[in-house]
Formats: structure tokens, sequence, C-alpha cells
């Protein structure tokens, strides 16, 4: 097993400016690697998307978002509240640094990831929950289109910085107004990534705390910057944490690559592990159970020969 050193443990995010659907098919989405599409034409938003065109044309109806008085929002610590505000109103205050009105502080940040009507049913999809901003945006054709699975409004305060996470499926980001910065890191660095769920523990990812987090120097990050009318290609399980460097807006879609069995039909984010993944965690919690009946020094030699199993069946070729 190789193990990195700090000097090449990063690589730029390739960026590529001549995009035909023809050159994403054949050459850039096999490799399963993140990129960053330059030049596309994603429509008039890129124009037209200002605070005001938004907050007048996005309407009243209210959005859940999340509020903090920190920039490093953290899911597993819940350092933020969860606050409705008419579309229009949340948009003026993620636009400004300081508030009149404000939840905790003048200087709280927020942050939107848009859901379906009914959240606990419906998908997001801006062209069903904001029709008029849809028309102003051209999703590129990379996927066929009956694997789409949903478009998600991402609006964000400037400097709020988002939580390393994977998805498990397919996404294009697409950055319409501000820029923003990317790290990525690939589905195998899993191990240095210290996860809790689908998230990861280290918000700080370029100041680690070390102490706590020692692998984490292990994980190779992909970096990027993202400017308006960029798009980046998210593989499924990609890990990636986002810093918004300007107040911005962004849409994803995702698209199920997979055959439709394998997914969650009761997952209106997106972000459930697949059917025969969550069959294999629950597995393993039964494995548990069986080792816990056993003396204690059987339950360790068993737990490495299971171990020892897993990993020669789907490990061998990374040692
Ligand atoms: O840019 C963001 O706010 C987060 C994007 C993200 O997590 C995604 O596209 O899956
Ligand atoms: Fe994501």
């Amino acid at each position: 097993m190789s193990v990195r050193s700090r000097s090449n443990n990063a690589e730029d995010i390739r960026v590529v400016e001549t995009f035909t659907t023809e050159t994403f098919t054949a050459d850039i989405y096999p490799k399963r690697e993140p990129v960053i599409l330059r030049g596309l034409d994603i429509g008039e938003c890129l124009r037209k998307w200002t605070p005001s065109y938004l907050a007048s044309d996005g309407g009243t109806q209210e959005v859940k978002v999340h509020v903090s008085s920190s920039t490093q929002m953290d899911f597993i610590n819940k350092n933020f509240l969860y606050r409705s505000l008419p579309f229009q109103e949340f948009v003026k205050r993620a636009f400004e640094d300081e508030h009149a009105d404000y939840f905790i502080d003048q200087k709280e940040k927020f942050y939107l990831r848009a859901l379906g009507h009914d959240p606990r049913k419906d998908v997001a999809d801006i062209s069903v929950q904001f029709p008029e901003l849809a028309q102003d945006l051209t999703i590129p054709q990379v996927f066929e289109r009956e694997k789409f699975f949903s478009s998600v409004f991402r609006i964000a305060s400037r400097g709020v910085q988002l939580w390393t996470h994977y998805d498990i499926m397919d996404n294009i980001l697409i950055q319409v107004v501000g820029r923003k910065k990317v790290v990525l890191f690939h589905p195998n660095d899993v191990d240095y990534l210290y996860l809790n769920g689908d998230k990861s523990e280290v918000l700080d990812v370029d100041n680690p705390d070390l102490s706590c987090y020692p692998k984490f120097i292990e994980a190779k990050q992909y970096r990027g910057h993202l400017e308006p009318g960029d798009i980046l290609f998210i593989p499924a399980l990609w890990f990636h944490n986002m810093t918004y460097e300007d107040a911005g807006v962004a849409v994803n879609v995702f698209w199920r690559h997979l055959e439709d069995k394998l997914y969650d039909t009761k997952d209106p984010y997106g972000n459930h592990d697949l059917l025969p993944a969550q069959r294999a965690n629950q597995i393993v919690d039964r494995a548990i159970k069986a080792l816990e009946e056993l003396p204690e020094e059987y339950q360790e030699f068993y737990a490495h020969r299971l171990i020892d199993r897993i990993r020669h069946t789907f490990l061998a070729k990374q040692t």
C-alpha cells in the first residue's frame, strides 16, 4: 500500500474547455474522475441572475434554510438552525454581509439546499419549484433525459463552507453566480476521512486538526476553482467540500447512471446508500451481534477473519 507524502497529496482538477457531448461520453465520463467543464452554454441565467432578479422571479414561496453564526457549518455537531423565509427575503440576506433583521446575529450566514414541495416525498426540481427561473437555465446534455433524478438550487452567503460528503448519484454542479473553491477526494480514500454517515468529521480541509485526524494527511485532495458558468462533474461517491468565496448561486443535477432497481425509491434527497449497500450494512449489524455472543478473545479473532475475507474479496487490487 502506498503511503502518500504531503507533497504529492494534491492535484488540480482537470479543466476541459473544448466540450462536446461526444467527448464527454467517450473520454471524460468513463474515467469517472471529476472535471471542470468550462465555456458551455448554460443559458441566460449567467447574465440575468442578479440578487434582485432572483428575488423578484423566485417569488414569495417559503424556503427552509440553514442559518449559522459560523461560516463552517457543521452537520455533525449542528452549529446551525433551520429557519423558513420567503425566497426573496432569503436571497436578499444571503447576498448581504450584515443584516438588519436576523435570527442569531448581524453577520449570520445562510445556506439553501432547495427541497421538493413535500420534502418527505418530492424530489427537488427547479423546473417545478422555480419554473420562471428554470427557463433561464440550460442543463447540458451529459446524460439521457430519462435518467434525470433531481435539480437542486444551492444558494449561500459569502464564506460558507459546506461539509465534506458524498452522494450516491452522478452529478453536475452548475455554478451560476459567484466563485467557489472545491476540494474533492477519491472514494477509496474513505478510510482517511473520518466519516460519520455520509459526512466527514474533518471540517477544515485546509487546516485539519491532525491530532484528532492524523490519517487525514493521507487523503489526496483534488482542488479546483469554479467561476460563474463553470460546471463541475462530480462522479458518484467522490467526496466534496465547497467554499463559497462569494455569495453564490448554483444548481446541481443528479442522475441515475445505474440500474433503477439498485436505488432506494424512498429517497427524495438522493443520498441513501444503494439498496445492496444498505443490505450489507444490516448484515454487518447482525454479524456484530453474533460475534458479541462469543467470549472476548474469540470476538477479536473472528473480527480479524471477517475483515480479512472482505479485504481479500474486494480490496486486493489496492494493496
Ligand atoms: O455547492 C454546494 O453548495 C454543494 C454542492 C453539492 O454538494 C452537490 O452538488 O452535490
Ligand atoms: Fe453533494
